[in-house]
């Protein structure tokens, strides 16, 4: 969806907005850090986060895999920065193609800095030599397609800036007036250069719609975060700081808590001067880190890190992208939403209603997912970081048995099954089946009239009532199977599934049963239903979940070594039992299961 159809609507309910912008890291681990930021930034409700072109187009290839990544993994409506520079049109179309192809819809159009060693940009061969003729080929190529963002600068661009006044001034026209041509070629929105004077932008604002410039002006925030960082921007950008900043700054300079925290309070203090002159939503250089950023929209009251909004149980798709419609998900996913995305990449959603036919679902392949599968150790520094999570060393059942105990409490944040990290929420008895030995993977408690506020399982708007059938998803061992599965068929209210990584699944669900685990009943709207139990996925689920002893914990230790044994051994010889407690009033799933 177009980010300027998103903001109009906004501004139509008087809402503030707010969005994130991040750089291409430099390394593999770089990005999968930046990914880990990412879904921790989104869950917050920007309304849109876009990614940079690197100078001189450096980044083509990592800039482009991200905003694909950004769109269809992360699940935020994503704006890719094209730049000019270095790149003749039959580049600037394949890169447009390939955008298109993956969904992302949005872009900031920029002619780019000269390149490395250059000091006056020159269009490349077969290249263009300013953003409006971007602008101009995009449209005429892709026609309403793409919404084109633009970018603004309230002291003028660098270029102009000179130290004559009455010159400073015909610069900073011609600048507004051509800034109107990228408007008239197609811009539906700005976004500005970094400023620290309030004023400066708000005369912009006004200068620009004094010439008829009409789409939304988004301010530019650049937290302060280091000394070193500060001066080098504002000195490259040549913005006006103003004099009590630039000495408040210079005083703190060698202390860099300090200077973080004066950059978040004059943040606070920027933007809400920006919010109550009326500017609809600002824009945030995040520099890729979260504390900052973060820590101004949450004094601003535009977040609130405690409670984050959660639409449904599991991280929504962007409105406009074909998977928006979807409501339903297999709970299997629940932690691994990502390999879902990918491995049903095309589907609308998951087939739901009363013909639904679910015996045909096509997933993709695991071969499809790859860099799911290898998540916490697709790095050195993840194996590593794996290792101190989970044992540099395993000698026995029980140390694999620790790991996930110390996982459940909350002192390990990493877990093989989990692309996220950080503590689960809180199912009814995990410490103790573990105790028992069921090494537990997924769980959902019982819900029976819970409101959709609460602060442990609330999801979807408020004034709703939440409910949901207790849900265990864990592996046993060959032993305890015996007696459980007895135990599970005497149960008079429990369904399962159960495999081992050679056999077919078994149980007592049919392989096109679906069983509703949470549902929600909201003012004016029909049951909601999103998180179900779908019989005829659990074999393409079995296949990953076993497939992930392997990849990502058996794959840290050397072949050979005892550890890889041990999880090689588990994988080859465990069973991976799924059951739900259909009973969501008296039923006491954790009980049938202790025996
Ligand atoms: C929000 C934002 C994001 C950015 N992101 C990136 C990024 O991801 N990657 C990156 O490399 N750079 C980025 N930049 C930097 C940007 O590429 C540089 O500032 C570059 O020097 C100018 O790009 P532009 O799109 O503003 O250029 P243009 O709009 O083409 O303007 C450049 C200058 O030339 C003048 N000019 C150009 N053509 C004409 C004309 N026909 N008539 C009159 N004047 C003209 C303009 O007035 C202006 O002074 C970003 C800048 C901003 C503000
Ligand atoms: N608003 C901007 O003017 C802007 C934004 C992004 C990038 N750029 C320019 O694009 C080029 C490539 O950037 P990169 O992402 O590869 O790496 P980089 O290391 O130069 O910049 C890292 C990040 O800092 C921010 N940033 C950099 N220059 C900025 C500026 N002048 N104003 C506001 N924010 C700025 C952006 O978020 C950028 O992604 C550089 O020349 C950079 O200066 C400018």
């Amino acid at each position: 969806m177009k980010i300027i159809n998103k903001i109009n609507q906004k501004l139509k309910d008087g809402q503030t907005f707010f969005s994130f912008e991040f750089f291409p890291p430099r390394t593999e681990e770089g990005v999968e850090n930046l990914f880990e930021r990412l879904d921790r930034m989104v869950a917050y409700g920007p309304i849109f986060c876009d990614i940079t072109w690197g100078a001189g187009g450096s980044t083509a290839d990592v800039t482009l895999d991200i905003a694909t990544r950004m769109q269809n993994q992360v699940c935020v409506e994503t704006m890719m920065h094209l730049t000019c520079t270095n790149m003749p049109v039959e580049k600037l179309e394949s890169a447009l193609l390939e955008v298109k192809k993956a969904g992302v819809h949005n872009i900031l159009a920029l002619r780019g800095d000269p390149p490395k060693g250059q000091d006056k940009f020159e269009a490349v061969e077969g290249g263009f030599s300013c953003a409006l003729d971007l602008v101009k080929y995009i449209r005429k190529e892709f026609g309403d397609l793409f919404g084109i963002c633009v970018a603004g600068y309230p002291e003028a661009h660098p270029d102009g800036i000179v130290d004559d006044p009455e010159l400073m001034e015909q610069n900073y026209w011609a600048d507004i007036a051509y800034l109107k041509q990228k408007v008239e070629a197609g811009g539906e929105l700005i976004i500005t250069q970094l400023f620290y004077n309030t004023d400066i932008f708000l005369k912009f604002v006004e200068d620009c719609r004094s010439v008829g410039i009409t789409v939304p002006i988004l301010p530019g925030i650049m937290p302060i975060m280091t000394y070193g960082g500060f001066k080098r921007m504002t000195g490259f950008c040549k913005t006006k700081v103003p004099a009590d900043i630039l000495e408040a700054v210079e005083a703190i300079k060698d202390n860099d808590e300090a200077v973080k925290n004066f950059g978040v309070d004059l943040g606070v203090r920027m933007c809400r001067r920006l919010l109550d002159a009326g500017v609809p939503g600002v824009h945030m250089y995040t520099l890729n880190l979260e504390r900052s950023a973060v820590g101004i929209l949450e004094r601003l009251g535009l977040i609130d890190t405690a409670r984050v909004p959660k639409p449904l149980p599991w991280r929504h798709v962007p409105t406009g992208t074909a998977r928006a419609a979807e409501s339903v998900r297999p709970v299997f996913w629940s932690n691994r939403t990502k390999a879902y995305l990918k491995r049903t990449q095309g589907w609308p959603s998951y087939p739901t209603g009363r013909w639904a036919d679910r015996g045909a679902l096509q997933y993709g392949s695991l071969a499809d997912v790859p860099q799911y599968m290898r998540r916490h150790t697709s790095t050195d520094a993840r194996k590593e970081r794996a290792r101190a999570a989970w044992g540099s060393s395993l000698e026995s059942e029980d140390d694999v048995k620790a790991v996930f105990a110390k996982y459940f409490k909350g002192e390990v944040k990493l877990f093989p099954w989990s692309e996220v990290e950080g503590s689960p929420e809180a199912a009814a008895g995990e410490e103790a089946l573990i105790a028992s030995g069921y090494l537990v993977i997924n769980s959902q408690p019982k819900l029976n009239g819970v409101p959709s506020t609460d602060s442990a399982h609330g999801w979807g708007a408020p004034g709703g009532t939440l409910y949901g059938r207790a849900y265990l998803e864990f592996f046993c061992s060959p032993a305890a199977w015996e007696s459980l599965r007895a135990r599970l068929d005497a149960a008079p209210s429990v369904s399962y599934l159960a495999a081992t990584a050679a056999g077919s699944p078994q149980g007592n669900l049919k392989p096109d049963d679906v069983v509703a685990l949470s549902w929600g009943a909201f003012p004016g709207k029909e049951i909601v239903q999103p998180t179900v139990l779908c019989a005829s996925s659990f074999g393409v689920w079995k296949d990953e979940a076993f497939e992930l002893w392997l990849s990502e914990w058996a794959g840290l230790y050397e072949e050979g070594s005892p550890s890889r044994q041990l999880l090689t051994g588990i994988h080859d010889n465990w069973v991976l039992v799924c059951a739900v407690d259909n009973d969501y009033v008296a039923g006491d799933l954790a009980k049938v299961l202790l025996g």
